[in-house]
């Protein structure tokens, strides 16, 4: 898949990665309406614990070109995405790899699909009941890989904890602290990429 950036009209690349950045935050208020279900809530229930009116949503851009010896480089260490979900865009090359399992499974992308993948923060608000994923990229000899991931996130300013509805006592008490998104985002960036130990620092 190409990504269609060729600047065929007047509109700027800007433009275009507004409109898309405002088109895939739709789609993920529309994932989080069917995840609140799966969980028992309302429909509407994530989008207004986590004030997804103002959510902080992050657009970046992965180049990974190829390398004459794939096997000796990371494209990107493992990790799991820091907000509620993460919705990606990548150009058909494969690269990403999940670890199901203590495995790395490669995750080989379908022809016009998004790949979703799930944040620290489902993990925390579900109480564990959705796990985020770790993840990483992988690169290869032969050909350039491009990957457009969009974070999505509660607003800054929504302290995150499990949902009250989830717990009940002894039986299921709550597995993580609750935090600020934005502070969660500067422990973030106080750490370098190592796995799930942001997560871990939140566990209760
Ligand atoms: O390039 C990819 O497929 C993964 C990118 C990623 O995990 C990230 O930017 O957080
Ligand atoms: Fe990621």
């Amino acid at each position: 898949m190409a990504f269609p950036l060729r600047n065929e009209s007047n509109v700027s690349g800007s433009e275009v990665f507004a409109g898309y950045s405002s088109t895939v935050g739709k789609l993920a208020r529309g994932l989080l309406e069917g995840i609140s279900e799966s969980l028992g809530l309302e429909t509407g229930y994530i989008d207004k614990a986590m004030n997804m009116e103002s959510s902080l949503q992050i657009l970046t851009a992965n180049l990974y070109p190829p390398c004459p010896q794939p096997e000796l480089a990371m494209g990107l260490p493992p990790h799991s995405d820091h907000g509620l979900l993460t919705i990606l865009m990548q150009n058909g090359i494969g690269g990403l790899q999940v670890n199901h399992g203590g495995k790395w499974v490669n995750v080989d992308p379908l022809p016009n699909a998004f790949l979703v993948n799930t944040g620290d923060h489902l993990e925390i608000m579900s109480n564990g009941k959705y796990k985020s994923v770790l993840h990483r990229a992988v690169v290869n000899s032969k050909a350039t890989r491009m990957s457009i991931p969009q974070s999505i996130g509660p607003s800054p300013d929504t302290v995150v904890a499990p949902v009250e509805q989830l717990l009940d006592g002894e039986n299921n008490r709550a597995m993580y602290l609750a935090m600020k998104y934005k502070d969660y985002l500067e422990l973030h960036l106080s750490n370098v990429l190592n796995g799930k130990s942001r997560l871990e620092r939140v566990k209760i």
